[in-house]
């Protein structure tokens, strides 16, 4: 009976254990072995739940670091910007995978994403974010072949992360493509020795790669048709529409905090004249030097719209009369020095005629956003008037 049944075990364990269990120890009816025999597939059967129990722990935490790397995966996809994007990556990634270090290199040919991302947000201050020309840094990185790399080499860790490299123990180099072509890298650091060993499981950090490629490559897109929303063309001066956003934006914030604002209304003077005599290419050369030349005078916070044709707003946050006074003057004096050449080589110059307007927290000034908005402009407007009809080449403001 007891053989018979020992049988039936041995053979459900046959198949996982064969060569552990001897047919001609089984054959024999002593009670002896028949224990041990007993003994032995207990001891099989402690083994298996241990291996089984292993495997489920595993896939458990496989299942969780998925979980995890998905869950990363949809706050990238989330991000509404470009800037919110980034600060994702660099910030809260670092956050998120409990990292000593992130870097990331973008490939910017000919510095577009770079001039894209000022004019929108202004700089994008991060010192782990580097852009570069081509590919070939990451080259000397990655040892020519780009393909994802996790490694503990303390030489390939210190040539990166500029003058920190030594918080990090391991490191996962992650190429960035689309398509066949490499658009970037993705460099975590780990102050854990282990974390990134070269027989890791590297599926979910390629995988994270891959997502974090296609949310860099859209947010640029989408940046792009944005700055070509809100910018003019001919002078990369922000356009209309961006100058009436920024000043519904501008009033609340200055209602809000009782601070003054203040508006410059330019118009250049006998423009028409310049086109007539010089050509309409020349006359859109001199509107794109004027928006080259006013820039630079302003601060970061200020916003320099083509308001159409030779018309430009200089919209100033934060500012009193007096002090938008005293810029209106200085952009005055800028615009009549600069040096702007026709189709023959020759040098001429242009004059503007600019009106001032300003709004500041008053009992005598309208408070609510759009009667704040009408008044500027009508101001600036009728300011701007004044000039021309006094001589041009000058600042006016109309007081109250
Ligand atoms: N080249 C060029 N000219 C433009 C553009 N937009 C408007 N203009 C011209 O700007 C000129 C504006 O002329 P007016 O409004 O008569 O004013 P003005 O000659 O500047 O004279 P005042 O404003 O009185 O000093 C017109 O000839 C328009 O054709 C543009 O994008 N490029």
């Amino acid at each position: 009976m007891i053989n018979q049944s020992i049988l039936r075990v041995i053979k459900i364990f046959q198949g996982l254990q064969p060569s552990k269990i001897s047919n001609s120890r089984i054959s024999s009816p002593c009670s002896s072995i028949e224990e041990t025999e007993i003994l032995s597939i207990e001891e099989e059967n402690r083994c298996l739940k241990n291996t089984l129990k292993q495997l489920i722990e595993s896939a458990n935490h496989n299942q969780q670091t998925q979980e995890r790397f998905y869950a990363l995966e949809l706050y990238f996809l989330e991000s509404r910007s470009y800037q919110t994007l980034i600060e994702r990556i660099l910030v809260d990634l670092k956050c998120k995978l409990k990292l000593a270090q992130v870097e990331l290199f973008l490939i910017d040919r000919d510095g577009e994403t770079q001039l894209l991302i000022s004019e929108i947000y202004g700089k994008l201050d991060y010192d782990n974010l580097f852009y570069i020309e081509n590919v070939q840094p990451l080259k000397l990185i990655y040892n020519d072949s780009i393909a994802l790399t996790l490694s503990q080499k303390q030489s390939l860790i210190n040539s990166l992360f500029e003058k920190k490299a030594s918080i990090s123990q391991s490191v996962a180099l992650i190429p960035l493509y689309r398509g066949q072509q490499i658009i970037g890298s993705l460099h975590l650091g780990s102050s854990d020795h282990s974390r990134f060993h070269p027989d890791l499981a590297s599926n979910f950090l390629q995988h994270l790669g891959s997502i974090i490629s296609v949310c860099i490559e859209n947010s640029l897109n989408q940046e792009r048709y944005k700055h070509l929303s809100l910018v003019d063309l001919l002078t990369r001066a922000k356009n209309r529409r961006y100058f009436f956003q920024a000043l519904a934006k501008e009033i609340a914030r200055s209602s809000r905090s009782q601070s003054p604002i203040s508006c410059l209304f330019l118009d250049i003077d006998h423009f028409k004249r310049i086109n007539d005599s010089r050509g309409h290419l020349v006359g859109d050369r001199a509107l794109r030097e004027i928006a080259k030349h006013i820039q630079p005078l302003l601060r970061q916070s200020d916003i320099l719209a083509r308001f159409g044709g030779e018309e430009f707003t200089v919209l100033l946050p934060n500012t009193a009369l007096e002090q938008a006074l005293e810029i209106a003057e200085r952009i005055r004096k800028k615009v009549a020095d600069i040096e702007i050449l026709d189709d023959s080589g020759k040098i001429f110059r242009v004059t503007t005629s600019i009106g001032a307007s300003s709004w500041k927290p008053d009992k005598q000034m309208p408070s609510n956003p759009a009667s704040i908005q009408n008044y500027l402009i009508n101001q600036a407007d009728k300011a701007v008037y004044q000039a021309k009809q006094t001589g041009r080449n000058q600042v006016c403001s109309i007081s109250g």
